[in-house]
C-alpha cells in the first residue's frame, strides 16, 4: 500500500506524548510480541496523527498494518481504513461464539494474521462480541 509522504514525514513532527507511545508500540511490533494498547485522549489531541505515522512506519517497511474503526466517520480518517465490520466480514447481529463470514484460508483473513499492527479507532465503542470475533480470525 502506497504510504502518504506528509505520513512518512509524520514520525519527524510527533510531540512527546506521540513520540512515547510511537516509540512503545513500534517496539512491540518489532519484537513479535502481542500487545494491545489503549490510547486514549480528548479531541483533536493528536491521536489520529499518531497512528498515520505508526501506518507509515510499519507499511514503509514492508510489514503489514491494518486499520479500521468502529463507526464510518472515522474509518473515512486512516488510510486503507474500513469500518470494522465490512473489514473483518462480521455479522450484524453477533453473540459469544460468532464467527467472521470470512474464510479461514481466504486473502483477507490471511493477510488479518499476517498483520503486525491493528490500529482500531473508537474501539470502546464497539461490542465486545465484535472485538473477540476478529480475533478467533
Ligand atoms: N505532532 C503534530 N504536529 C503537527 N500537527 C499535529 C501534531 N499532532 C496533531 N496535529 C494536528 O492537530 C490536529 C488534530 O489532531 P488529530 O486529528 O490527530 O487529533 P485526534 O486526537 O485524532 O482528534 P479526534 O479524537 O477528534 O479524532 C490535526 O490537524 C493534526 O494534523
Amino acid at each position: 500500500m502506497k504510504v502518504p509522504v506528509e505520513d512518512y514525514e509524520a514520525q519527524s513532527k510527533l510531540n512527546h506524548e506521540q513520540a512515547q507511545a510511537f516509540k512503545t508500540i513500534l517496539h512491540r511490533v518489532d519484537s513479535g510480541t502481542t500487545r494491545l494498547f489503549f490510547v486514549y485522549g480528548p479531541g483533536a489531541i493528536g491521536k489520529t496523527f499518531l497512528y498515520r505515522a505508526l501506518l507509515a512506519n510499519v507499511r514503509s517497511r514492508g510489514m503489514i498494518a491494518l486499520a479500521t474503526a468502529t463507526t464510518s466517520v472515522a474509518a473515512a480518517i486512516l488510510p486503507g481504513d474500513r469500518i470494522a465490520h465490512s473489514k473483518f466480514d462480521i455479522p450484524l447481529q453477533i453473540n459469544d461464539t460468532t464467527m467472521t463470514k470470512m474464510p479461514k484460508q481466504s486473502g483477507a483473513a490471511k493477510l488479518i494474521r499476517q498483520a503486525k499492527l491493528i490500529i482500531w479507532d473508537e474501539a470502546p465503542m464497539a461490542k465486545r462480541q465484535t472485538i473477540e470475533t476478529v480475533d478467533r480470525i
